[in-house]
This record gives structure tokens, sequence and C-alpha cells, in this order.
């Protein structure tokens, strides 16, 4: 029998046509939808007067726009007269397109990413797109998702297809316990750290070793997150009983005879023992420390312990960007990174704004204070129904009692595209992806962590080491 890839069983079930010059006409089975790269797709459908082909395969949620504070005003709430428009749009569109909504009010709007598997509209086996680098993400429930641009978004509208091709497969093994303290944020910057951001372009990686396979969906959510910043389009996490028994019971997912019939089919989703992968790479993931980016890309990432680089050990040529990085951290070559005072703390992001790691947030901060050195911690859970869950728990009032923020879902300070922003030269420990040059706002200083890292970096108000605390 041939022996195929999660990737290539995912592909082949969803090739409608072969087209000219390499690409491939996909068929796809679910379209999320965000307020931010949808606009001129809608806008160019109604100049067209073209329908949306199958308005209940798509959902759109808002979350890069709206405040994650005074949430009960809904949209004239939002003070930016950009934003507001952008979420009223959003709004427009799906009536006149007949699109499913979650709008701001409701309990179960969040980051797209977040609320797509928890509603059940990640299904394993299915193709996802949305207009979001980040859509990688989904992957983690053996699901073939990919990020679009804005035309694509118009195509998948008004066809439920993509013309795209097919990626070359990177399988990521990781082998080995991880420590305490040290999570799947780590595991995936370590990964980045390596390769490089461009250096898995043109790839799906499937991660995979029993590290992965003792990670919970979530978990594995974190690493399909970050793909992108590695440069793959899509992340894959092979279907497995931590895959069901999460996906049981969701609102979208199949139920009595269909789940039986579902689960036959999603047991298939495993890259086959002897299948072929264009490259590997291995990790010993026992041997992983917390990981903290010092620059202003998510490869210039280092352990904990560890420090800034010196561009002169570089060859003249090449110290351009380091040296830039570093002035831009407002950092010194050979610098070590704890001890490094953080004046905000971010908890947030589809990255890092799910259940367990509020819960793992709340187990460190429990009982403590912020120190006095922050000047503010704000957590914002990826969904209205995470917030929900972690009230019910008591977290939130774990987080107040430590003089955290708690706020509503959404992107937040994620990316400076509502309220939620740094000030010039504030440095932040986030929990989020991307820690390009203003990134979370004009002149701010990111450090990329895992959640467990950035509790410990608002109780002592310094980058440190979670597994000292
Ligand atoms: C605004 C949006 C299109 C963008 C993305 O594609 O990723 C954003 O979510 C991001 O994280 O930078
Ligand atoms: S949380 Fe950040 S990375 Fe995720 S979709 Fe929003 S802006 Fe993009």
């Amino acid at each position: 029998m041939t022996q195929q890839t999660l990737y290539e069983k995912l592909w082949d079930r969803h090739v409608v046509d072969t087209l000219p010059g390499g690409e491939a006409l996909l068929y796809i089975d679910r379209h999320l939808i965000h307020e931010v790269s949808s606009p001129q797709a809608f806008a160019s459908l109604r100049e067209k007067q073209r329908p949306a082909w199958r308005p209940d395969a798509n959902m759109a949620v808002p979350d890069h726009a709206v405040p994650t504070r005074n949430r009960e005003l809904g949209v004239p709430g939002i003070r930016d007269g950009l934003a507001r428009q952008q979420v009223r749009r959003l709004e427009d569109n799906c009536r006149d397109l007949r699109i499913p909504l979650i709008n701001l009010t409701d309990q179960r709007q969040g980051i797209v990413h977040v609320v797509g598997p928890e509603q059940g509209l990640t299904l394993p086996g299915i193709t996802l797109v949305c207009g979001d680098s980040h859509t990688s993400t989904h992957g983690a429930l053996a699901t073939l998702s990919m990020g679009i641009g804005t035309s694509e978004v118009e195509h998948v509208l008004a066809t439920q297809t993509l013309r795209t091709r097919k990626l070359k497969t990177l399988r990521v093994l990781f082998h080995g316990e991880l420590d305490e303290g040290v999570t799947a944020k780590d595991m995936v910057l370590a990964m980045i750290g390596r390769l490089g951001t461009a250096g898995a372009t043109g790839y799906a990686i499937e991660y995979a070793g029993e590290t992965v396979e003792q990670l919970s969906v979530e978990a594995r959510m974190t690493l399909c997150n970050m793909s992108i910043e590695a440069g793959a389009r899509a992340g894959l996490v092979a279907y497995d009983a931590v895959t069901e028994a999460y996906v049981r019971d969701r609102p979208g997912a199949p139920d009595g005879a269909e789940w039986d019939q579902a689960t036959a089919h999603w047991r298939g989703l495993v890259s086959d023992p002897r299948a072929r992968f264009d490259r590997e790479e291995v990790f010993d993931a026992g041997a992983l420390e917390p990981q903290v980016t010092w620059g202003t890309s998510p490869e210039m990432v280092v352990p904990v312990t560890g420090q800034t680089p010196d561009p002169r050990t570089l060859p003249a040529g090449a110290r351009g960007e380091l040296e830039r990085a570093l002035a831009y951290m407002g950092l010194t070559p050979g610098q070590p990174l704890e001890g490094l005072p953080i004046d905000r703390v971010f908890i947030g992001s589809c990255t890092n704004a799910r259940i367990e790691d509020l819960r793992q947030v709340a187990s460190l901060v429990r009982g403590h204070r912020l120190s006095p050195r922050i000047k503010q911690a704000i957590i914002v859970p990826g969904s209205g129904l995470v917030r929900l869950q972690a009230e019910r728990e008591g977290l939130a009032d774990i987080f107040e009692c430590a003089g955290f923020e708690w706020r509503a879902a959404g992107c937040s300070m994620c990316l400076g595209m509502n309220d939620d922003r740094l000030a010039p030269g504030e440095r932040c420990a986030s929990t989020s992806n991307r820690n390009f040059e203003g990134r979370q706002g004009k002149g701010g200083r990111t450090h990329l962590m895992s959640p467990a890292m950035a509790a410990a970096a608002a109780l002592a108000g310094v980058i440190t080491d979670v597994r000292g605390l």
C-alpha cells in the first residue's frame, strides 16, 4: 500500500482539479472570517453582484480591533472610529451575504483561532482557511488549515475553493519529557530559533514524537500556531485519542451515528508508518529550557539562562540586523536576559490564551502580588467562553488579587490595532507570537515567552527563570 503523510492524505481528499502551472484547486470545508482581512473581499463581491457560494460553511467573528474593556456597550462603545467601522462593516457584510456571525456582545466571541476549535467549527480531516496567517493553529486537530490573503478570501467566499500549490512536508520530531516549567511555547520558540523565520518556507510541518503525543490539544495548538513564524504555511498534529476527547461534544461536532462514522474516518488521519517526508528535524525536548526572545524577530531567541548575541562575532557585513535589533530593544551585546526589568505583562493571543494557559498562570501567581516595578499586567482570555470558565474556576479572582487586570476577549496587545498598546520604549513580557518593531505599539519592546515565564516576570518585575520560582 502506498504510504502517505497526513498532509498528503488531507490534500488528496480535497483536490477538485489540477490547474496548469502546478496549482491545484482545493475544496475548502470551512472558512473563518475576521474584520481586518475581509472588507475588500466583500466589497469586490458586491461590485460583481456575486453571492457567497455556501454561506453556512463560513463563520465570522470580530477580534483584532475590539476593545477589551466596557464590552457591554457593544459596537458603539468602540472608541476608535476606524475600529468601530471595521466591526460594523463585518456585521453588515455578514448580514448581506447571510454569513453566520458571532458578534461583539456574544459570549462566544473571541480570537478566531480560539473560537474555531472551541465551537467545533474546526474538525479533524477538513480543510480550513482564514484571512489570517495564524490559521495554522487549527492543524492541531489534524485539520489542513492555512492562512490566505484578501483576494483569496473573495475566491473562497465565491467558490468555496482555493487555488494553491502543494507544500513540501517537514516532520519535526520532539523526543523526551519536558522539564517542569517548560512548555509547548518553549518547544516552538526553540524550533524557530534553530530553523529561522524562513527555515520552513514552502513546507507543512507535522509535529510528532512522544513529547507531542503527551501534549494536550491546547498545547498542540500553541505549536501549530507559531509554524508560520518559521515560514511554514501549515502545522499539523496526527489525530489520536487526545484529539478525539477534545472534539467530542463541541457544538459543531457530529453526534450519534454520525460521530461513530466520523471517528472511524478520523482515526486514519495519521502519517503512515513508512510515509516519506521531504525533510526531518529532531529536537531533544528533555534538554529544553524556557525560551525568551531578545530581538525583533521570533528567531532571535535564547534560553532564559542565555544572553544577547554579540554582533562582533559575525563577519562585518552580517552584523547590521543584530545591531539594529539590539538598539531597538535597548540592549547591549552579551547582556544576560535574566534580570532585565519589565514594564508591562501581556498574557493573551491565539498562541496562549486558552484555559490551560490561564490555569498555569493562576497556579503560579496564586497568593502573590505583581512586582511594584510592573506598570500594568493584563490577562486577556482567548474567548468569552474561556473568560467564563476562568471565572467559574476562580482564576479571575486569583489574577485580580495578584494585581492583574482581567479583560474581555480579543487580540488585544498582541498587535497595536486596538486600545491595548505599549508606549514607546516600554518593555513587555508577552505570550504572543510576534516581536516585530512596533508590533505592540510604536517603539514598544516585546519579549516573547510562555505564560509561565510571563507570570514569573510579573511577580519578579524582571525576566526570570520560572523554574526557580
Ligand atoms: C491582521 C491579520 C491579517 C494578521 C495576520 O495575518 O496574521 C494578524 O492577525 C497578525 O497576527 O499579524
Ligand atoms: S491574537 Fe495576534 S496573532 Fe492571533 S490573530 Fe490576533 S493579532 Fe493575529
